[in-house]
């Protein structure tokens, strides 16, 4: 998507820049908000979700330094329009209207902190910006992108059966980055075009409890059990490999900005009744005996229209899944005891 949108410039809805299945004149009004919109992830993916033609509306929220990100990004001579919001009293405004919400509010990793050590902050964070989701858009799509993603999916969902308005098909934990690095990693070994390489990313966001599926990579290509090793490995560490690079300075925040925008868009081609848009997601799941799990999902105009299930797994895989269990459920149920207690 973002080839043909950064290629052209302007009122990319006249010049028809269209996504499968619309005309121009079709496309119908869809609003997203951001919460968080003024850090490092919010910042980047603001400007992507401007450049989104799907998008009629960009609600930008933070708790500081929204209306200067507002103004910037509102600039841009695209189909949406912004508006900023900052601060408490201001979040149900921002979020009143809502199809799709994201959130990259947060704080990140430094060298030597796991993605749990988060909880603490993040936890509180996220319950209550659900509290306030479940109040003024129960009927959006959350893309939850706040780490620890692995409790914080299950914190949202626990926050919203609270407040009565659950619905699992509408809450997504974004591994998209994962994805998007298994497809580099791959495509640099395998030495394939990287624009054609897939690879589903399975399981949880953090360490172990990201699986990457070579075995199902396409296109295929005949790499050693070292190499898959390796790059299984390789995919795990993604986001610590960008902490150490960034020394102290924060976590991936462009290329997740780039995955989060690649979420968000099959999101609302799915709600826009596009058919077989198929991504990763951490979400409700039955497809393992745990309640969350990241696996292929096919969206659809309610949200989550199919788990898909894991398809044949090589040996590596099969060992990978049954070592990454324990920490997944240990993670769901850290992120279920908080929201209940
Ligand atoms: N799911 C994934 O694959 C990834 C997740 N992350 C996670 O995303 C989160 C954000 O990362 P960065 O943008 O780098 O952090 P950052 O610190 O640069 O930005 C976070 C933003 O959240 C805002 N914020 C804090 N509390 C808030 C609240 N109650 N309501 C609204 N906004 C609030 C802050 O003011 C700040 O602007 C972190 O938890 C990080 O671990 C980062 C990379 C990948
Ligand atoms: O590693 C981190 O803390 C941020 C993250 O989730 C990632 O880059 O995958």
């Amino acid at each position: 998507m973002f080839r043909s949108m950064l290629a052209k410039s302007a009122s990319p809805v006249k010049q028809g820049l269209l996504h499968r299945g619309f005309a121009s004149e079709s496309v119908p009004d869809r609003k997203v908000v951001i919460l968080g919109a003024a850090g490092g992830i919010g910042q980047p993916l603001s400007l992507l979700m401007k450049l989104n033609p799907l998008v009629s509306s960009l609600s930008l929220y933070d708790i500081a330094n929204t209306p200067g990100v507002a103004a910037d990004v509102g600039h841009i001579n695209t189909r949406s329009q912004v508006a900023g919001f900052m601060g408490d009293d201001n979040l149900g405004k921002a979020l009143e209207g809502a199809d799709l919400v994201i959130i990259p509010a947060g704080v990140p990793r430094k060298p030597g902190m796991t993605r749990d050590d988060l909880f603490n902050i993040n936890a509180g964070i996220v319950k209550n910006l659900s509290i306030a989701i479940a109040k003024y858009c129960p009927q959006a799509l959350v893309n939850m992108i706040s780490n620890p993603v692995n409790s914080t999916v299950p914190i949202a969902a626990e926050i919203f059966k609270k407040a009565g308005t659950y619905d699992e098909k509408k809450l997504f934990g974004v591994t998209t980055l994962d994805v998007v690095r298994a497809r580099t990693f791959y495509a640099g070994k395998a030495n394939v075009n990287v624009a054609e390489v897939n690879v589903p990313v399975v399981g949880g966001h953090a360490g172990i409890t990201i699986l990457p599926l070579f075995s199902q990579a396409s296109p295929q290509a005949n790499l050693s059990d070292d190499l898959i090793r390796a790059l299984t490995k390789r995919t795990q560490d993604g986001g610590t490999e960008v902490v150490e690079a960034k020394a102290g300075k924060g976590s991936a925040t462009l290329s997740m900005a780039y995955a989060g925008a690649l979420f968000a868009d099959a999101c609302l081609k799915g709600l826009n009744g596009v058919p077989d848009v198929v991504e990763c997601s951490f979400v409700q799941s039955t497809i393992t005996d745990l309640p969350f799990f990241a696996s292929k999902v096919r969206l659809g105009k309610n949200g989550v229209e199919e788990v898909l299930d894991l398809g044949p797994l090589s040996d590596f895989e099969k060992e990978g899944l049954e070592a990454l269990k324990a920490e997944l459920k240990s993670s769901i149920d850290k992120g279920i005891k908080f929201a209940n207690q």
